[in-house]
């Protein structure tokens, strides 16, 4: 799985960072295309019956979740899942403080995502927050938010390890964003296996007549209607 790294360091790339970010600020979502190639989704996916990779797994519907099953990955993170966490953070960092001095929020975060982690660890946040995912025909993931505690990182990582319409049809990720005294606005992200998308955890800045107001934003996926998708999800804080 080595083969991992070199999608966040090929310098094509990384020169797509500014297109991340104007498509992050304009919409609270950017896409990071091609980023894990189809053998690296097929590794991913040869992990889900290995439950020494897993700390926990989780049945969606008896929580209330939706449908469908997810497994925490257990510390040391899968070599592919660790590298794209702290190089993906380092990517992404620089955002989240802009986005954090725009909606007028003291945190800001460090450069490195091993600094952060010790920021959540010494607050109890200290299990490992990276998952996959994987759903059957009818299964759905309701609309959330991936918080775990005190302390979040405003941007995670969504990877899609199926291919729509030859693994599986349906199964959108949709993205939600309530606007103060506002209706919800939906919007699907177009994903294809390997694609990862850039999605807000809570709250997004946007930029009003009267200043920068902040958005509340969910994520969740539409019914599978056919097949099997898997997905996997970096999230960059730990959990209490
Ligand atoms: O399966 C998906 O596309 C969404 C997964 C998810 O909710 C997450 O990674 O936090
Ligand atoms: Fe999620």
């Amino acid at each position: 799985m080595d083969t991992l790294f070199s999608p966040v360091h090929d310098d094509s790339r990384c020169a797509d960072t500014p297109r991340l970010m104007r498509e992050l600020d304009a919409q609270g979502w950017g896409l990071l295309p091609g980023l894990i190639s189809a053998e690296d989704c097929a590794a991913l996916k040869a992990l889900w019956p290995n439950d020494q990779e897993f700390r926990n797994h989780i049945h969606m519907a008896r929580h209330g979740f939706g449908r469908g099953e997810y497994k925490y990955f257990s510390y040391p993170l899968p070599p592919l899942i660790q590298a794209l966490r702290r190089d993906l953070y380092e990517i992404l960092a620089p955002i989240a403080n802009r986005w954090n001095a725009y909606m007028d929020i003291a945190t800001r975060y460090p450069l490195h995502h091993d600094d952060f982690l010790a920021r959540c660890h010494e607050a109890g946040q200290v299990r490992p927050t990276p998952l996959l995912l994987r759903y059957h025909e009818g299964d759905y993931n309701c609309l959330h938010q991936d918080l775990y505690g005190e302390h979040v990182f405003p941007l995670q990582v969504v990877m899609l390890l199926s291919e729509p319409n030859e693994d599986f049809t349906g199964g959108e990720l949709v993205l939600t964003e309530q606007r103060p005294r506002m209706q919800s606005r939906a919007e699907v992200v177009p994903l294809h296996r390997g694609d990862a998308a850039v999605i807000a955890v809570h709250h997004r800045p946007v930029r009003g007549v009267r200043g920068n107001y902040r958005v509340t934003m969910r994520h969740g996926v539409s019914p599978i209607r056919t097949g099997e998708r898997f997905s996997a999800g970096i999230i960059f804080h730990d959990a209490a």
